[in-house]
């Protein structure tokens, strides 16, 4: 379990109790070993230097998602999730100013320093969080690709400079934008692997965010195949949730395919990771066409050997 700071700033005495650098780090490989296997044993191949960077980022991530999503989110109000945000938000800027606050932070710290990490993205990551406290519903596509580069472009952003990509000089604007990026630069195929992702995420648990009242999917998509909320909420399988959703599956696959025209800009020791997220993740899309677009009643997911065995083929688009 992840362990989430329980005060905003501790007093210096405390400070002097946090972890060592290796010993940050070493937590951090644990975290990331414990909770994504596969992808752990993909980052093995990149250098020390880069794969550790990656693991602190990769806990920042997943404490960020746990503080929503984790079981002390589930006995808390609105109120008091906006508030723990208001602190997650402080402590990063405690840490981007050289002050950690929890173990993570030592390791996060240095990897800030050593690839120059904008904290854009970041503060940008706890935006989309926030989203999730003030809506449960989206009307456009324009509107859903805003959360979905919040929640997880924003990881390629994170971990390009890590990764080593080039150019990586796309400028970066308020938090209240997607950032500018060149059109077709890597670094806008970068963003677009995590909005596949998220995408995917997005048609994976359409029956489990329904059960917590929520739709993710653009209301103005369900019109225009004539699919209603209730259907939705009554987990309805017909002819028009088939084309929806055949739909929105096809368009996950466009952010896919844009992001995997940018690996081969990422320098070769880190492009083995990032196939083999992109192959598993999009696989899910195949899981969930098989099980004839019920994720209401069935979790679409990659067996284990599958994944195991898509590294080899990972490793190989890689070279
Ligand atoms: C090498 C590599 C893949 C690096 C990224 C590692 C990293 C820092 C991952 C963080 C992931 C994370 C915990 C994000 C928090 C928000 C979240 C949960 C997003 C969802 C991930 C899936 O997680 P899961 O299935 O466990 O979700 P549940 O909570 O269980 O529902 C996301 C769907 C998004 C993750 C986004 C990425 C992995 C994007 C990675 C993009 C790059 C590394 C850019 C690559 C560069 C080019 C040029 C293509
Ligand atoms: N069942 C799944 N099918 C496809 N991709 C998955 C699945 N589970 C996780 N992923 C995603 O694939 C990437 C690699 O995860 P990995 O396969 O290492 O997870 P894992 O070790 O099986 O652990 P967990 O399923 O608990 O996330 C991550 O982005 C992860 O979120
Ligand atoms: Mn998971």
């Amino acid at each position: 379990m992840l362990q989430l700071p329980e005060t905003p700033r501790r007093q210096v005495s405390q400070v002097k109790s946090l972890s060592s650098l290796e010993d940050a780090y070493e937590q951090c490989r644990q975290v990331t070993a414990d909770y994504a296997k596969t992808f752990y044993l993909s980052t093995l191949l990149m250098t020390p230097e880069k794969r550790r960077g990656i693991w602190a980022i990769y806990v920042w991530c997943r404490q960020t998602d746990e503080l929503m999503d984790g079981p002390q989110a589930a006995n808390s109000t609105p109120e008091e999730l906006a508030a723990t945000l208001d602190q997650w938000q402080e402590q990063l800027e405690s840490v981007f100013a050289g002050h950690p606050i929890q173990s993570e932070d030592v390791a996060l710290q240095d990897t800030i320093k050593r690839f120059n990490l904008d904290i854009q993205p970041f503060q940008d990551m706890i935006a989309g969080q926030r989203m999730d406290l003030q809506r449960s519903r989206y009307d456009t596509f324009e509107e859903l690709h805003l959360y979905c580069y919040r929640v997880a472009g924003t990881v390629g952003l994170m971990s390009a400079p890590v990764m080593g990509i080039e150019p990586f000089c796309d400028r970066l604007q308020p938090p209240w934008a997607i950032p500018e990026t060149t059109p077709g630069s890597p670094i806008e195929k970068a963003v677009a692997l995590g909005v596949a992702n998220q995408l995917t995420n997005i048609l994976r648990d359409v029956g489990e965010d329904a059960r917590r009242g929520r739709i993710y999917l653009p209301l103005d998509d369900l019109k225009r195949f004539g699919y209603t909320e209730q259907e939705l909420f009554d987990g309805v399988i017909n002819d028009q949730w088939r084309s929806l959703m055949q739909f929105q599956i096809e368009r996950a696959h466009q952010f896919f395919a844009q992001a995997e025209d940018g690996i081969r800009s990422l320098e070769k020791n880190a492009r083995w990771p990032v196939w083999s997220a992109l192959i598993l993740y999009r696989r899910i899309l195949d899981v969930i066409k098989h099980n004839q677009y019920d994720v209401f009643s069935k979790r679409a997911y990659v067996p284990k050997r599958q994944k195991l065995l898509s590294l080899p083929k990972a490793w190989v688009k890689s070279l």
